[in-house]
Protein backbone atom coordinates (compact mmCIF):
# COMPACT_ATOMS: atom_id res chain seq x y z
CA UNK A 1 0.00 0.00 0.00
CA UNK A 2 2.52 2.18 0.96
CA UNK A 3 4.25 1.63 -2.58
CA UNK A 4 1.01 2.97 -3.96
CA UNK A 5 0.65 5.92 -1.19
CA UNK A 6 4.14 7.34 -1.64
CA UNK A 7 3.51 8.88 -4.95
CA UNK A 8 0.11 10.56 -3.93
CA UNK A 9 1.29 11.83 -1.03
CA UNK A 10 4.37 13.93 -2.83
CA UNK A 11 1.44 15.10 -5.38
CA UNK A 12 -0.46 16.48 -2.13
CA UNK A 13 3.12 18.01 -1.17
CA UNK A 14 3.50 19.75 -4.09
CA UNK A 15 0.08 21.45 -4.78
CA UNK A 16 0.18 21.96 -0.55
CA UNK A 17 3.45 24.41 -1.23
CA UNK A 18 1.43 25.94 -4.16
CA UNK A 19 -1.41 26.37 -1.86
CA UNK A 20 0.52 28.08 0.59
CA UNK A 21 2.38 30.21 -1.76
CA UNK A 22 -1.25 31.73 -2.99
CA UNK A 23 -2.16 32.00 0.42
CA UNK A 24 0.61 34.33 1.59
CA UNK A 25 0.45 36.50 -2.04
CA UNK A 26 -3.23 36.92 -0.92
CA UNK A 27 -2.67 37.66 2.42
CA UNK A 28 0.65 40.45 1.00
CA UNK A 29 -2.43 41.97 -0.89
CA UNK A 30 -4.96 42.14 2.06
CA UNK A 31 -2.01 43.59 3.89
CA UNK A 32 -2.07 46.56 1.09
CA UNK A 33 -5.95 47.11 1.78
CA UNK A 34 -5.13 47.60 5.15
CA UNK A 35 -2.99 50.08 4.30
CA UNK A 36 -4.99 52.06 2.05
CA UNK A 37 -7.88 51.55 4.47
CA UNK A 38 -5.40 52.74 7.50
CA UNK A 39 -4.96 56.16 5.59
CA UNK A 40 -9.10 57.18 4.95
CA UNK A 41 -9.68 55.35 8.51
CA UNK A 42 -11.92 52.99 6.48
CA UNK A 43 -13.42 49.93 8.28
CA UNK A 44 -11.41 46.76 8.29
CA UNK A 45 -14.73 44.08 8.48
CA UNK A 46 -16.52 44.67 5.45
CA UNK A 47 -19.59 41.90 5.82
CA UNK A 48 -21.03 42.73 2.18
CA UNK A 49 -17.56 42.03 0.68
CA UNK A 50 -16.86 38.88 2.31
CA UNK A 51 -20.63 37.66 1.38
CA UNK A 52 -19.67 38.42 -2.11
CA UNK A 53 -16.57 36.19 -1.89
CA UNK A 54 -18.24 33.25 -0.29
CA UNK A 55 -20.94 33.05 -2.87
CA UNK A 56 -18.75 33.33 -5.84
CA UNK A 57 -16.53 30.83 -4.63
CA UNK A 58 -19.51 28.23 -4.19
CA UNK A 59 -20.92 29.22 -7.34
CA UNK A 60 -17.83 28.96 -9.46
CA UNK A 61 -16.52 25.67 -7.54
CA UNK A 62 -16.27 22.89 -9.85
CA UNK A 63 -16.08 19.80 -7.33
CA UNK A 64 -15.64 17.58 -5.98
CA UNK A 65 -15.61 19.33 -2.67
CA UNK A 66 -18.90 20.70 -1.65
CA UNK A 67 -19.70 24.32 -1.91
CA UNK A 68 -20.47 25.20 1.63
CA UNK A 69 -16.99 23.22 3.01
CA UNK A 70 -15.28 25.25 0.43
CA UNK A 71 -17.19 28.71 1.66
CA UNK A 72 -15.73 27.70 5.22
CA UNK A 73 -11.92 27.43 3.64
CA UNK A 74 -12.78 31.04 1.98
CA UNK A 75 -14.66 32.20 5.57
CA UNK A 76 -10.99 30.96 7.28
CA UNK A 77 -9.02 32.61 4.85
CA UNK A 78 -10.00 35.84 4.92
CA UNK A 79 -10.32 35.56 8.35
CA UNK A 80 -6.52 35.25 8.72
CA UNK A 81 -6.13 38.39 5.78
CA UNK A 82 -8.44 40.62 7.58
CA UNK A 83 -6.60 39.87 11.19
CA UNK A 84 -3.03 41.20 9.41
CA UNK A 85 -5.18 44.19 8.42
CA UNK A 86 -6.38 44.28 12.08
CA UNK A 87 -8.11 41.67 14.54
CA UNK A 88 -11.67 42.63 15.07
CA UNK A 89 -13.37 42.35 18.46
CA UNK A 90 -16.46 40.56 18.93
CA UNK A 91 -18.55 40.63 22.02
CA UNK A 92 -20.85 37.89 22.30
CA UNK A 93 -22.91 35.95 25.29
CA UNK A 94 -20.26 33.67 26.81
CA UNK A 95 -18.92 31.57 28.03
CA UNK A 96 -17.02 29.51 25.52
CA UNK A 97 -18.61 26.83 23.75
CA UNK A 98 -22.05 28.62 23.12
CA UNK A 99 -23.82 28.83 20.34
CA UNK A 100 -23.26 32.34 20.27
CA UNK A 101 -19.54 31.41 20.38
CA UNK A 102 -20.26 29.30 17.01
CA UNK A 103 -22.29 31.75 15.42
CA UNK A 104 -19.17 34.62 15.75
CA UNK A 105 -16.88 31.84 14.06
CA UNK A 106 -18.75 31.13 11.57
CA UNK A 107 -19.61 35.02 10.47
CA UNK A 108 -15.68 36.01 11.29
CA UNK A 109 -13.59 32.75 11.07
CA UNK A 110 -11.45 32.10 14.08
CA UNK A 111 -9.25 35.59 13.33
CA UNK A 112 -10.88 37.29 15.84
CA UNK A 113 -10.63 38.53 19.45
CA UNK A 114 -13.42 37.21 21.20
CA UNK A 115 -14.94 39.52 24.70
CA UNK A 116 -17.47 37.03 26.20
CA UNK A 117 -19.95 38.90 27.86
CA UNK A 118 -22.27 37.30 30.83
CA UNK A 119 -25.82 38.49 29.23
CA UNK A 120 -27.52 40.00 25.81
CA UNK A 121 -27.39 43.72 27.97
CA UNK A 122 -23.64 43.42 28.17
CA UNK A 123 -22.93 42.67 24.62
CA UNK A 124 -24.99 45.94 23.40
CA UNK A 125 -22.96 47.82 26.59
CA UNK A 126 -19.25 46.68 24.92
CA UNK A 127 -19.81 47.43 21.34
CA UNK A 128 -21.95 50.84 22.47
CA UNK A 129 -19.22 52.09 23.86
CA UNK A 130 -16.19 50.55 21.71
CA UNK A 131 -15.08 48.05 23.88
CA UNK A 132 -15.66 45.48 20.95
CA UNK A 133 -15.82 46.23 17.38
CA UNK A 134 -19.20 44.23 16.83
CA UNK A 135 -21.53 42.49 18.90
CA UNK A 136 -23.45 39.22 18.37
CA UNK A 137 -26.96 38.60 19.58
CA UNK A 138 -29.64 35.58 18.96
CA UNK A 139 -32.60 36.91 17.42
CA UNK A 140 -34.85 34.22 17.38
CA UNK A 141 -34.66 30.43 17.03
CA UNK A 142 -36.99 28.22 14.61
CA UNK A 143 -38.65 26.37 17.43
CA UNK A 144 -39.14 28.51 20.31
CA UNK A 145 -39.31 32.36 18.88
CA UNK A 146 -38.48 35.03 19.35
CA UNK A 147 -35.49 36.04 21.74
CA UNK A 148 -37.29 39.94 23.43
CA UNK A 149 -34.53 41.38 25.03
CA UNK A 150 -32.92 41.59 22.08
CA UNK A 151 -35.57 42.71 20.62
CA UNK A 152 -36.29 45.47 23.41
CA UNK A 153 -32.26 45.98 23.25
CA UNK A 154 -32.83 46.72 19.58
CA UNK A 155 -35.18 49.29 19.67
CA UNK A 156 -33.36 51.71 22.00
CA UNK A 157 -29.57 51.16 20.77
CA UNK A 158 -27.63 53.39 18.66
CA UNK A 159 -25.85 50.67 16.75
CA UNK A 160 -27.09 49.08 13.40
CA UNK A 161 -27.40 45.31 12.69
CA UNK A 162 -24.59 45.11 9.91
CA UNK A 163 -25.23 41.23 9.36
CA UNK A 164 -26.92 37.75 10.02
CA UNK A 165 -25.87 34.59 10.84
CA UNK A 166 -28.04 31.27 10.53
CA UNK A 167 -26.73 28.06 12.47
CA UNK A 168 -28.58 24.38 12.65
CA UNK A 169 -29.09 24.12 16.82
CA UNK A 170 -28.52 20.36 17.67
CA UNK A 171 -28.34 20.00 21.60
CA UNK A 172 -26.98 16.90 23.42
CA UNK A 173 -27.72 15.89 26.82
CA UNK A 174 -24.62 14.83 28.21
CA UNK A 175 -22.87 14.37 31.94
CA UNK A 176 -19.40 13.84 33.51
CA UNK A 177 -19.68 10.03 33.44
CA UNK A 178 -21.54 9.27 30.30
CA UNK A 179 -24.58 8.17 31.87
CA UNK A 180 -27.56 9.36 33.98
CA UNK A 181 -27.13 6.98 36.84
CA UNK A 182 -26.62 9.55 40.14
CA UNK A 183 -28.23 12.45 37.79
CA UNK A 184 -31.13 14.54 39.99
CA UNK A 185 -31.13 17.56 38.01
CA UNK A 186 -30.75 18.80 33.99
CA UNK A 187 -29.61 22.48 33.33
CA UNK A 188 -29.51 23.91 30.47
CA UNK A 189 -30.47 27.94 29.56
CA UNK A 190 -34.28 28.17 29.22
CA UNK A 191 -34.28 28.11 24.95
CA UNK A 192 -32.64 25.09 25.24
CA UNK A 193 -35.00 23.24 28.05
CA UNK A 194 -38.12 24.32 25.85
CA UNK A 195 -36.27 23.07 22.60
CA UNK A 196 -36.25 19.74 24.23
CA UNK A 197 -39.23 19.18 25.89
CA UNK A 198 -41.28 16.51 24.42
CA UNK A 199 -37.56 14.31 24.19
CA UNK A 200 -37.60 15.10 28.16
CA UNK A 201 -40.97 14.36 29.19
CA UNK A 202 -40.41 10.91 27.36
CA UNK A 203 -37.71 9.81 28.59
CA UNK A 204 -36.89 11.87 31.96
CA UNK A 205 -39.96 12.89 33.75
CA UNK A 206 -38.90 12.55 36.84
CA UNK A 207 -35.43 14.40 36.95
CA UNK A 208 -35.82 17.95 37.77
CA UNK A 209 -35.15 20.29 35.08
CA UNK A 210 -33.09 24.13 36.36
CA UNK A 211 -32.81 26.99 34.04
CA UNK A 212 -29.19 28.63 33.78
CA UNK A 213 -27.64 31.19 32.55
CA UNK A 214 -26.55 29.13 29.17
CA UNK A 215 -25.71 26.07 27.77
CA UNK A 216 -21.98 26.81 28.45
CA UNK A 217 -22.63 27.61 32.09
CA UNK A 218 -24.86 24.41 32.15
CA UNK A 219 -21.54 22.43 30.51
CA UNK A 220 -19.46 23.83 33.35
CA UNK A 221 -21.84 22.66 36.34
CA UNK A 222 -21.99 19.30 34.96
CA UNK A 223 -17.88 18.97 34.76
CA UNK A 224 -18.25 20.39 38.28
CA UNK A 225 -20.88 18.54 40.06
CA UNK A 226 -21.65 14.30 39.04
CA UNK A 227 -25.53 14.82 40.26
CA UNK A 228 -25.82 17.39 37.06
CA UNK A 229 -26.65 16.69 33.72
CA UNK A 230 -26.38 19.93 30.62
CA UNK A 231 -28.44 19.98 27.67
CA UNK A 232 -25.44 22.02 25.29
CA UNK A 233 -24.22 21.87 22.39
CA UNK A 234 -21.10 18.83 21.86
CA UNK A 235 -18.76 21.87 21.42
CA UNK A 236 -19.35 23.17 24.50
CA UNK A 237 -19.59 19.36 26.18
CA UNK A 238 -16.18 19.16 24.59
CA UNK A 239 -14.50 22.32 26.58
CA UNK A 240 -15.72 21.07 29.78
CA UNK A 241 -14.76 17.22 29.06
CA UNK A 242 -18.66 16.12 28.84
CA UNK A 243 -19.45 12.57 27.45
CA UNK A 244 -22.90 12.52 25.19
CA UNK A 245 -25.35 10.37 27.17
CA UNK A 246 -27.56 10.94 24.18
CA UNK A 247 -27.47 13.19 20.86
CA UNK A 248 -29.64 15.20 18.76
CA UNK A 249 -32.07 15.30 21.29
CA UNK A 250 -34.23 18.99 20.48
CA UNK A 251 -38.08 18.44 19.20
CA UNK A 252 -37.50 19.92 16.00
CA UNK A 253 -34.29 18.15 14.07
CA UNK A 254 -34.21 21.38 11.56
CA UNK A 255 -33.94 23.83 14.74
CA UNK A 256 -31.89 26.75 13.84
CA UNK A 257 -31.28 30.15 15.78
CA UNK A 258 -30.70 33.62 13.63
CA UNK A 259 -27.89 36.23 15.18
CA UNK A 260 -27.45 39.62 14.52
CA UNK A 261 -24.68 41.36 14.10
CA UNK A 262 -24.47 44.34 15.84
CA UNK A 263 -22.13 47.32 15.19
CA UNK A 264 -21.22 50.88 14.35
CA UNK A 265 -20.72 50.03 10.31
CA UNK A 266 -23.83 50.52 8.01
CA UNK A 267 -22.79 47.88 5.58
CA UNK A 268 -23.04 48.71 2.35
CA UNK A 269 -25.24 46.75 -0.52
CA UNK A 270 -24.00 43.00 -1.40
CA UNK A 271 -26.29 42.35 -3.82
CA UNK A 272 -28.63 39.70 -1.76
CA UNK A 273 -29.61 42.08 1.25
CA UNK A 274 -32.51 42.48 3.68
CA UNK A 275 -33.69 45.34 5.75
CA UNK A 276 -34.86 45.37 9.27
CA UNK A 277 -36.87 47.82 10.70
CA UNK A 278 -39.15 48.60 14.18
CA UNK A 279 -42.50 50.68 13.78
CA UNK A 280 -45.21 51.09 15.32
CA UNK A 281 -49.03 53.12 14.85
CA UNK A 282 -51.76 54.40 16.58
CA UNK A 283 -54.14 51.69 17.88
CA UNK A 284 -56.94 51.94 15.20
CA UNK A 285 -58.72 49.32 13.09
CA UNK A 286 -56.78 49.30 9.86
CA UNK A 287 -53.92 51.19 10.81
CA UNK A 288 -51.15 47.73 10.31
CA UNK A 289 -52.41 47.51 7.11
CA UNK A 290 -52.48 50.72 5.71
CA UNK A 291 -49.10 51.21 7.32
CA UNK A 292 -47.21 48.08 5.19
CA UNK A 293 -49.66 48.78 1.86
CA UNK A 294 -46.38 51.04 0.36
CA UNK A 295 -44.39 48.06 0.59
CA UNK A 296 -46.89 45.94 -1.89
CA UNK A 297 -47.48 48.83 -3.43
CA UNK A 298 -43.55 49.17 -4.58
CA UNK A 299 -42.99 45.25 -4.65
CA UNK A 300 -41.29 45.10 -1.78
CA UNK A 301 -41.28 41.51 0.15
CA UNK A 302 -41.66 41.20 3.80
CA UNK A 303 -40.13 38.19 4.63
CA UNK A 304 -40.60 38.52 8.58
CA UNK A 305 -42.99 40.19 10.80
CA UNK A 306 -42.89 40.29 14.71
CA UNK A 307 -44.73 42.20 17.44
CA UNK A 308 -44.08 43.40 20.84
CA UNK A 309 -46.44 44.95 23.46
CA UNK A 310 -45.07 48.65 23.47
CA UNK A 311 -45.59 48.84 27.34
CA UNK A 312 -47.23 51.91 28.03
CA UNK A 313 -50.19 49.95 29.20
CA UNK A 314 -52.66 50.95 26.12
CA UNK A 315 -52.34 47.60 23.64
CA UNK A 316 -50.01 49.31 21.60
CA UNK A 317 -47.47 47.44 19.72
CA UNK A 318 -43.85 48.00 17.96
CA UNK A 319 -43.76 45.86 14.76
CA UNK A 320 -40.73 44.01 14.12
CA UNK A 321 -40.17 44.08 9.70
CA UNK A 322 -37.89 42.51 7.87
CA UNK A 323 -38.06 43.05 3.91
CA UNK A 324 -35.97 42.17 1.20
CA UNK A 325 -33.52 44.33 -0.82
CA UNK A 326 -31.52 46.98 0.52
CA UNK A 327 -31.98 50.46 2.09
CA UNK A 328 -29.67 52.06 -1.06
CA UNK A 329 -32.17 50.61 -3.63
CA UNK A 330 -34.89 52.92 -4.69
CA UNK A 331 -37.57 50.97 -4.44
CA UNK A 332 -37.09 50.28 -0.89
CA UNK A 333 -36.03 53.55 -0.30
CA UNK A 334 -39.45 55.14 -1.64
CA UNK A 335 -41.48 52.29 0.38
CA UNK A 336 -39.77 52.93 3.09
CA UNK A 337 -40.17 56.53 3.26
CA UNK A 338 -43.79 56.11 2.55
CA UNK A 339 -44.17 53.78 5.24
CA UNK A 340 -42.58 56.62 7.43
CA UNK A 341 -45.33 59.37 6.80
CA UNK A 342 -47.51 56.71 8.32
CA UNK A 343 -46.09 55.96 11.61
CA UNK A 344 -46.05 57.15 14.74
CA UNK A 345 -42.37 55.44 15.54
CA UNK A 346 -40.20 54.40 12.57
CA UNK A 347 -36.57 53.29 12.89
CA UNK A 348 -34.53 51.34 10.48
CA UNK A 349 -32.06 48.42 12.29
CA UNK A 350 -29.80 48.03 9.47
CA UNK A 351 -29.55 46.32 5.69
CA UNK A 352 -27.35 43.74 5.46
CA UNK A 353 -26.85 40.38 3.59
CA UNK A 354 -28.70 37.45 3.82
CA UNK A 355 -26.86 34.70 5.70
CA UNK A 356 -25.47 32.34 3.44
O1 LIG B 1 -11.73 43.72 0.43
C1 LIG B 1 -11.44 44.19 1.53
O2 LIG B 1 -11.94 45.26 1.96
C2 LIG B 1 -10.51 43.46 2.42
O3 LIG B 1 -10.15 43.98 3.44
C3 LIG B 1 -10.06 42.09 2.07
C4 LIG B 1 -10.92 41.02 2.74
C5 LIG B 1 -10.44 39.65 2.16
O4 LIG B 1 -9.61 39.01 2.79
O5 LIG B 1 -10.93 39.29 1.07
C6 LIG B 1 -10.71 41.06 4.21
C7 LIG B 1 -11.56 41.72 5.05
C8 LIG B 1 -12.82 42.33 4.62
O6 LIG B 1 -13.85 42.09 5.52
C9 LIG B 1 -13.20 41.91 3.25
C10 LIG B 1 -12.34 41.25 2.43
Amino acid sequence: MDNKLKPLREQIDAIDAQILDLLNRRARVAEEVGHVKAETNAPVFRPEREAQVLRGVAERNPGPLNGSDVQTIFREIMSACRALERRVSVAYLGPAGTFSEQAVYQQFGHAVAGELCVSIDEVFRATEAGTADFGVVPIENSTEGTINRTLDLLLQTSLAISGEISIPIHHSLMTKGGSMAGITRICAHSQALAQCQAWLNQHFPQIDRQAVASNGEAARMASDDPTVAAIAGEIAGEKYGLQVVHAHIQDDPHNRTRFAVIGRLQTAPSGRDQTSLVLSVPNQPGAVHRMLAPLAAHGVSMTRFESRPARTGAWEYYFYVDIEGHLQEEKVACALDELKRNAAFFKVLGSYPLAL
